[in-house]
């Protein structure tokens, strides 16, 4: 062919081509894409426990994202690849799956499990007004009381310190101004109403997904073991939502003391709508997440004697010796704040966030995201990229301390929170909470390996559990005051 009419020919094709992308652009975009999911394995059996081991072993293999097509879920194992998807495309990632076993459980009443919905956001705004950052300081006295009394129960029974769910109390003071012991019935029916919610949302029960009648069947009929689990749990959030509340409001008005619930309560009274978005607040916080991380915190220092010594060594020369932490020293504590930095890393209370379920088609990095994936960001790899934080399984809250930014960032910065328009709504305070903890058990007491008889010391074996709350397993260990004078003063501060 001549180099002109090659030329033609040429310059044709180029044309239609323009012509055939400029004429049908969506079409020819969407049929390339859809057929690339990001890669995942086949058919994979989702272990129920460390399921975040998991989800980190298929990151290794396939990437940032892994999709597992059986399931319509995308897993999300980089900081980048949450934000970008769960924070800057929020819009269209901040539904949440409601299945039929998780309606019968009663979780539509639990705001944190609420469809993305105007009913979501009603709930969300009433109470980010009050646990927004700058309302942090109206639940400070509760803390320091709580925060007190845990120091006091720590050197007063120690050998019972796994027991002191001082976070459970603390949420009860808070909201509700009632004091409650981890023996009381209501802590024990809110974990137990948690334990019984995580299985409704976690564990499959197939059977009523597929056949929704089952839910008019009695229990002992073939297939509807699911209602036992149901109907306990919804009776559980019931329970949870009015018990604390009825007591609260009474004794607001028979003079008893005050809280924010019972004020709330007071003011939304002929409001039905605001009367239930106060209810809802109960909910909303009664996983022991707080209490999980405290747990982690009192594990690493005993592990880390030396960590714990530097530490105190700061407090001293910060604070001194005759008075307790207080939220104003906060900036002044740059490795106290590391070391808690350092646990929200490595012990995530939630390692695997709660699914954001996708509500539009989406493209993204050249792969389809289907609507209707849930999409699950893996807080624990999340945590541990070795791009981000060098040595990831190492205990090193020098990480933070020797970041040329520091350890003070932003809250946005401490992964276990969660991500986008669905981040933790109490972040604040459990923030303040658990720092406030480090910091009075650093500036008072020492925790050590226990010793056996023989005085030996006790090896500590660091397990954990392996479900959706991470929580560290008993162990032996030995938490006594630094020395008199902070045995004095934490005697001093719980009469207070
Ligand atoms: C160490 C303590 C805590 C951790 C690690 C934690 C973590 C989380 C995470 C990972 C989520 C899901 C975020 C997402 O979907 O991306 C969440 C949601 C939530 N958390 Fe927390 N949380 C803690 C304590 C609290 C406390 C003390 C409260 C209440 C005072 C609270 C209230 C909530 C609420 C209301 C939601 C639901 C937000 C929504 O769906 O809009 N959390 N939290």
């Amino acid at each position: 062919m001549a180099p002109a009419s090659s030329f033609l020919v040429l310059s044709g094709i180029a044309v239609i081509a323009v012509a055939l992308r400029y004429l049908f652009p969506r079409r020819r975009q969407s049929f390339l894409e859809s057929k690339s999911y990001p890669p995942g394995p086949k058919s994979p059996s989702i272990p129920t426990l460390d399921v975040w081991v998991q989800f980190q072993e298929w990151g290794r293999e396939y990437g940032d994202l892994v999709y597992i097509h059986e399931n319509n879920m995308l897993i999300l194992n980089t900081a980048q690849v949450a934000v970008d998807l769960l924070e800057r495309r929020a819009r269209i990632y901040s539904d949440r799956a409601m299945t039929n076993m998780m309606k019968l459980s009663g979780s539509e009443s639990v705001f944190s499990l609420q469809r993305y919905s105007d009913k979501w956001r009603g709930n969300r705004k009433f109470f980010q007004q009050h646990f927004r950052k700058s309302a942090s300081s109206h639940f400070y006295t509760a803390q320091y009381r709580k925060t007190h009394q845990f120091l006091h129960n720590l050197i007063n029974v120690p050998e019972e310190f796994m027991h002191h769910t001082m976070s459970v109390g603390l949420i009860y003071a808070v909201l509700y101004g009632l004091d409650v012991g981890s023996e009381d019935p209501l802590a024990q029916k809110a974990v137990e109403t948690m334990h019984l919610l995580a299985q409704a949302v976690n564990q499959s029960f197939p059977t009523i997904e597929r056949f929704p009648w089952l839910r008019f069947m009695p229990s002992w009929f073939p297939g509807c073991g699911f209602q036992q689990v149901a109907n306990k749990c919804a009776q559980g959030i019931k329970e949870v939502d009015t018990i604390p509340f009825d007591i609260a409001v009474n004794n607001l008005k028979t003079g008893k003391g005050t809280s924010l619930i019972a004020e709330l309560a007071l003011e939304s009274e002929g409001d039905p709508i605001n009367l239930a978005r106060v209810k809802a607040m109960g909910t909303a916080s009664f996983l022991g997440k707080t209490m999980s991380s405290i747990a982690s915190f009192l594990l690493a220092m005993t592990q880390h004697p030396d960590i714990q010594s530097k530490a105190q060594a700061e407090i001293d020369h910060v604070i001194g010796r005759d008075r307790l932490p207080t939220f104003e020293d906060r900036q002044s504590l740059p490795y106290v704040e590391s070391i808690y930095r350092e646990i929200m890393r490595m012990h995530p209370p939630i390692p695997v966030d709660t699914a954001h379920l996708s509500t539009e088609d989406d493209f993204y990095r050249g792969y389809h995201v289907p609507k209707g994936c849930q999409v699950i960001a893996n807080i624990w790899s999340i945590n541990r990229d070795p791009n981000v934080f060098p040595d990831p399984d190492k205990f090193m809250p020098e990480r933070f301390l020797n970041s040329p930014i520091g350890p003070f960032t932003n809250i946005n910065d401490i992964y276990a929170f969660g991500f986008g328009r669905r981040v933790c709504a109490g972040r604040h305070m459990a923030d303040n909470t658990i720092w406030l903890t480090v910091a009075s058990v650093l500036a008072t007491l020492n925790l050590r390996n226990a010793k056996d008889d023989a005085g030996n010391e006790v090896d500590i074996p660091g397990e954990y559990t392996r479900t959706f709350l991470r929580h560290p397993l008993p162990y032996r260990s030995s938490i006594t005051p630094r020395d008199l004078q902070a045995r004095e003063l934490i005697f001093a501060t719980a009469r207070e």
